[in-house]
């Protein structure tokens, strides 16, 4: 496992930040590498961001020294998602096999998570984590299962599928919450009108993106925006006073998972796209 720390910002320091420094605090590369899981612990909610490439062997999710823990869910809640053709993932025995885009959700407590390859292709998962102070149950979400809305419109270059699969209406978390959201072919802009929410911290793994696309990821104070240049399969952190909007080359995916205050997907102050600056 390979691990790094990202500190939290204070958004009168952002507006100083070039594109270097803006990369080095928000841009999470290189999420999987063959055989290993990469993790960005954060100071944001301390949520983990991790991703996790098996192809020769199953990989265990082990504890590293900043958890400071015997196991890496003693205090945390941890929410998977396949982004990579269908394979399984085995809890305490118990063996779940997701197809592409489904998710797990395991509770505290849980001593053994083991990751395995795919049958055919190369297996991907993307993960967040968030500390826990309960346990709930383990459970598996299909897309089918998840809170799904239509958003925007083909008019707009935003008509987009929000899934919300561990979302609490699905599944009972602590302060975790993540949902898979799909851009329509044509339609490039995500969560536009832009939000925030002081309340919780987001991040944004984007993934779906022709190798030759790429994604123009907005972030900071809705008055004091900035953007970070995204490739497929790299992921965006967006401290609770930044808003979080991209306009893609093409259409693409992403995952959003949130953690912090409360449960309350709706709780966003919104901006009229008229007042971004
Ligand atoms: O496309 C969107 O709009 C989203 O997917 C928004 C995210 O769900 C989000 O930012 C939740 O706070
Ligand atoms: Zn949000």
């Amino acid at each position: 496992m390979n691990h790094t720390t990202r500190h939290a910002v204070h958004p009168e320091d952002f507006k100083s930040y070039g594109t270097q420094k803006l990369r080095e605090h928000f841009l999470m590369e290189n999420l999987f590498v063959q055989d290993s899981i990469e993790v960005v612990y954060t100071l944001y909610d301390r949520l983990i961001v991790g991703g996790v490439n098996p192809v020769t062997k199953s990989v265990k999710l082990d504890t590293f020294p900043t958890l400071r823990s015997e196991n890496f869910l003693d205090r945390r809640e941890i929410g998977i998602i396949n982004v990579g053709p269908e394979a399984s993932v085995t809890v305490e025995g118990t063996e779940y096999t997701l197809a592409p885009k489904e998710a797990l959700y395991i509770g505290k407590g849980v001593k053994e998570v083991v990751f395995h390859p795919a049958n055919t292709g190369e297996a991907k998962f993307y993960f967040n984590s968030a500390p826990a102070h309960h346990t709930y149950p383990t459970k598996k979400v299909s897309l089918a299962e998840a809170e799904t809305v239509e958003m925007g419109a083909l008019e707009n270059s935003n008509h987009r599928t929000i899934r919300k699969v561990l979302i609490n209406s699905v599944v009972e978390s602590c302060q975790l919450q993540m949902g898979v959201t799909e851009l329509k072919t044509g339609s490039v802009w995500n969560t536009m009108p832009a939000h925030t929410h002081d309340r919780r911290m987001e991040a944004y793994f984007y993934f779906e993106l022709p190798e030759d696309q790429m994604v123009c990821h907005f972030l900071g104070e809705p008055q004091e925006t900035r953007h970070i240049w995204v490739k497929n399969n790299e992921a965006v952190l967006s401290p609770p006073w930044s808003i979080h909007s991209g306009a893609g080359t093409s259409n693409y995916t992403f995952i959003w998972g949130m953690a912090g205050e409360n449960l309350d997907y709706n709780d966003m102050d919104k901006f009229p796209i008229t007042d971004l600056k």
